[in-house]
Parts: structure tokens; C-alpha cells; sequence
């Protein structure tokens, strides 16, 4: 999932670059950019679920690997001197002549690898809850998830360093695309590697449940797909994800330029700011992660996680403005940070709590189905947004930002409704989102407390 990160933002850096050596207009960079999601969208991602609950985490994560590879290798060659004058070059810039062939055919690279990059997320999610199934469950998606965020830090460090890095004069997006599709194909082959360990532990999974004289799980059934649909928590939790993560992701794309226009810093000013919001979450994730596994609270957390949101998009939308101090913007991004890890330390450990583990990977699949209609539709909108609230303004650092910051901080509000739904129901349903994870010391204290009375 770092590699598969890091190639997701490996261009986000080079925009300028790829527009003056290829011809990308930032219309065609954003055609290019939104690929990713566009066959999950169209049911890609159902399927993914499908064939996660039929064929397993092994065969999924080497084919959802595999589709990264290549992607990746078709965004390579698609951006590469190699496809340059190529007869499939001059005919795909023949039509559609504003997005030139190579942003075309990298566009497709791009939706190859956004499936399997997206399959790779539900799967992982799901071996994760198979092997740390009552043990340090959200400890581990959390680590994940801060590994990942670290990944896109990283990135956007290293991806113009290294496009300089074999000719300073002459910079080019090859060297960082191909350094990251190489990291990926070490991804692919760690899969494998990853195979062969889980493969050990269903033998010792299979001699166990022999021994305790378990009967077999129960088979997936393709029935199982319209169930979840038909499920209110289900519903729940994933427009409580799309609500969240449409007011987290399509900021991201924004936010640098938000504080530019708000404080009149350069670019490197504004992301030395916003670097702070995923490492930040990269520190936290895992430790609530710790906590929850510990403690519980998920509900809880999803709420407060909310909560944290509002507060700071209100204050990008109104008090900024008013207020243009580069503190209160660092604070700011700083709890959105810390909201940033509360949600999802919370919300993926949440999943195998309320779904039943032989179609988990289904579930996982439809909610990210519903988040990436989301992740697709809502940078276009805000875009829409941010035009319609500045008429005549061609200068990009004199936008008026207040209103797309109050349409996310309405996504907010709605998730905040949400999340206060699912606690109401938690409390009268008992579905354990408010309970630790781990239940080895309760157990082991009743155990002791059992073996002292027998004493
Ligand atoms: C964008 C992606 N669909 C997503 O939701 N990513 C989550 C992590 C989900 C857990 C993956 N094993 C994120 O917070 O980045």
C-alpha cells in the first residue's frame, strides 16, 4: 500500500513539468488525475468484492497487484520518449485534440491502476481482519494506513528531486513514474511472499478449527451482495465514509491554493503548512488505533472525528479570511490531523465488528464504491464552486475560498448525523463498535478469577 500510495501522488508535484514537456493543460492533467476512480465507479470495485469472497486474500491481492503493475507500466511507456511519434500516439491525439495522446493513454494506464489499487485496499483491509482477528486488529489497519500516509509525504519530497535527478537542466517525469512503477513491482513480488506466510497460517487455522471440531465457514454466496445493500448500518457507515472522506481527499487538492490566497505565501510555504496534516495523521493513526483495540470508543471516535472537521473548514471558510495568520492555519491543519486519524483508526476497524467475515470483502467493496462515487464527483464540484464564487478573478492567488470551505464543512455536519445515528443504534442494538477489540484479558482475568474459586 506505500508504493501503491506514492505512484497514486507521484505526478501531483509535476503538473508544470508534464504541461511544458508533454502539452498536459490542467484540464487534461485533471481528466488524467480523475481516471483513477472511473471503472470502479462504473462497478469494477463490485466485482473486486466478489472475487475477494470467492477466490480469496491470495489470488485478490497478487491480481489487484499485478493490475497495479501494470498500469503503471502502460502510464510509463504512455509518458516516455518510446511512445513519442508511435502511429498509436498520432492517432489517439487525433481527436479529442485538447488531451494530447500521451495524457490519453497514461489516463488509461491510470484507471488500470486505480482498480487494482482499489481492489489491493479492500483486500488488504481483509487479510488484516483475518489475521488479527481478536488481537491488535485497528493497532494494525492504523499502522497501515500511517505507513500509506507517509508514503504520500514522501512523494511529493522525492518526485522532484528525482525528475531532476539524471538531468538537472533538463528535468523529465520519467525517472520518478519509472522509480515508483519499480517499487511496485517489489510490492508484487512482497505479495507473494505475503502469500506463502498465509497459506501457513490457514493450515495452522485449519488444524486448529479440527481440533476445537468447527465446522466449516459457510460459503459466500452471490446473494450475500444484495443483503449488505439491504442493510441499514451498512448504508450508514458508508455514507458516513463518503461524507468524511469527500471533505478530506478533494481538500487535499485544494488546500495548498486555499492558503496561498488566504495568507499570500508561495507554494513551498503553503505545503511546508499542509505537509503537516498527513504526518500528522501518520503519527496518530496507529496510536488511536492502540487505543481502540484497548479501550473501544469507535462510535465515539467517528463523532469526535466529525466534530474536529467542522471546526476546522468553518474556520478555513470564516475565520481565516478575517484572521490571516499563518499559526491559526498551521493549527488548524493540525486538527484536521488529528480528525484525520480518529475517522479511519475508527471507522475500517469498525467493518468486521457489524459484517459478517464471509462476505467482508464485499462489504469493504461497497463502501468504497459509495466513497469513490463521492471521490470522483466532489472535486468537480468544488471546482464548479470556486468559479462560480469568483467571476472575472484570473489571478490563482486572489480566490475567494469561503464557499467551497463551507460545502465541506456541510459534509461534516451530514457526517456528523451520521456517525450520532450509528452511536444511537450501537447503544440500543449492541453491535460492539463501543468495545475493545481485544478480549484476551477479560477473558484471561475471568479465567484466573474461575481457576482461583476452583483453588
Ligand atoms: C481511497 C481509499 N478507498 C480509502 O478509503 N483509503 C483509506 C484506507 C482504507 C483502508 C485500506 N486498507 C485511507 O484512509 O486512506
Amino acid at each position: 500500500m506505500l508504493f501503491a500510495y506514492m505512484f497514486v501522488d507521484v505526478m501531483s508535484p509535476l503538473q508544470s513539468l508534464i504541461e511544458t514537456q508533454r502539452g498536459w493543460s490542467p484540464d487534461a492533467f485533471g481528466y488524467y488525475a480523475g481516471a483513477e476512480y472511473i471503472l470502479n465507479v462504473f462497478g469494477f470495485l463490485i466485482l473486486a468484492g466478489i472475487i475477494l469472497d470467492k477466490m480469496g486474500v491470495r489470488f485478490t491481492g497478487t491480481l489487484s497487484a499485478s493490475l497495479m503493475v501494470a498500469g503503471a507500466c502502460i502510464k510509463l511507456y504512455a509518458i516516455s520518449n518510446l511512445f513519442q511519434g508511435t502511429a498509436l500516439e498520432l492517432w489517439l491525439s487525433s481527436w479529442w485534440t485538447s488531451m494530447p495522446g500521451s495524457a490519453k493513454l497514461a489516463a488509461f494506464g491510470f484507471m488500470i491502476f486505480g482498480c487494482g489499487c482499489e481492489m489491493a485496499g479492500i483486500t488488504v483491509s481483509k487479510a488484516i481482519a483475518k489475521w488479527f482477528e481478536g488481537k491488535e486488529m485497528a493497532l494494525a489497519m492504523g499502522l497501515e494506513m500511517a505507513i500509506a500516509r507517509i508514503g504520500v509525504f514522501a512523494i511529493f519530497s522525492i518526485s522532484p528531486r528525482l525528475a531532476e535527478w539524471i538531468s538537472p537542466q533538463d528535468p523529465s517525469v520519467v525517472p520518478p513514474v519509472a522509480f515508483c512503477t519499480a517499487l511496485l513491482f517489489i510490492g508484487l513480488i512482497s505479495f507473494m511472499v505475503f502469500t506463502v506466510m498465509d497459506k501457513k497460517l490457514d493450515a495452522q487455522l485449519g488444524a486448529k478449527a479440527l481440533a476445537n471440531d468447527e465446522t466449516a465457514e459457510e460459503e459466500f454466496k452471490l446473494s450475500d451482495v444484495a443483503n449488505i445493500f439491504g442493510s441499514r448500518l451498512f448504508w450508514i457507515i458508508a455514507m458516513l465514509c463518503v461524507l468524511y472522506y469527500s471533505a478530506i481527499f478533494p481538500f487535499q487538492r485544494y488546500a495548498a491554493n486555499m492558503l496561498q490566497c488566504n495568507l499570500g505565501i508561495d507554494a513551498t510555504t503553503a505545503s511546508d503548512i499542509f505537509r503537516w496534516f498527513p504526518i500528522g495523521a501518520a503519527v496518530l493513526t496507529p496510536a488511536l488505533g492502540y487505543f481502540l483495540d484497548r479501550k473501544g470508543k469507535g462510535a465515539t471516535m467517528l463523532i469526535l472525528g466529525a466534530l474536529l472537521m467542522i471546526v476546522c473548514h468553518l474556520t478555513f471558510a470564516l475565520v481565516l479570511p478575517k484572521y490571516p495568520t499563518e499559526w491559526l492555519a498551521f493549527s488548524a491543519i493540525v486538527l484536521l490531523g488529528i480528525s484525520f486519524s480518529l475517522v479511519p483508526a475508527a471507522l475500517w476497524p469498525s467493518v468486521p465488528k457489524i459484517m459478517d467475515k464471509r462476505f467482508l470483502g464485499s462489504a469493504y467493496s461497497l463502501i468504497f464504491w459509495v466513497q469513490n462515487i463521492g471521490l470522483s464527483l466532489f472535486p468537480i464540484l468544488i471546482g464548479v464552486v470556486l468559479t462560480a464564487s469568483n467571476p472575472g478573478v484570473t489571478d490563482p492567488m486572489k480566490y475567494d475560498y469561503t464557499n467551497p470551505m463551507l460545502l465541506f464543512a456541510s459534509l461534516g455536519v451530514l457526517a456528523l448525523i451520521f456517525g450520532l445515528w450509528l452511536k444511537t443504534l450501537d447503544a440500543k442494538k449492541h453491535y460492539g463498535l463501543e468495545l475493545p477489540n481485544i478480549s484476551d484479558d477479560k477473558e484471561e482475568k475471568i479465567f484466573e478469577e474461575e481457576g482461583r474459586t476452583q483453588e
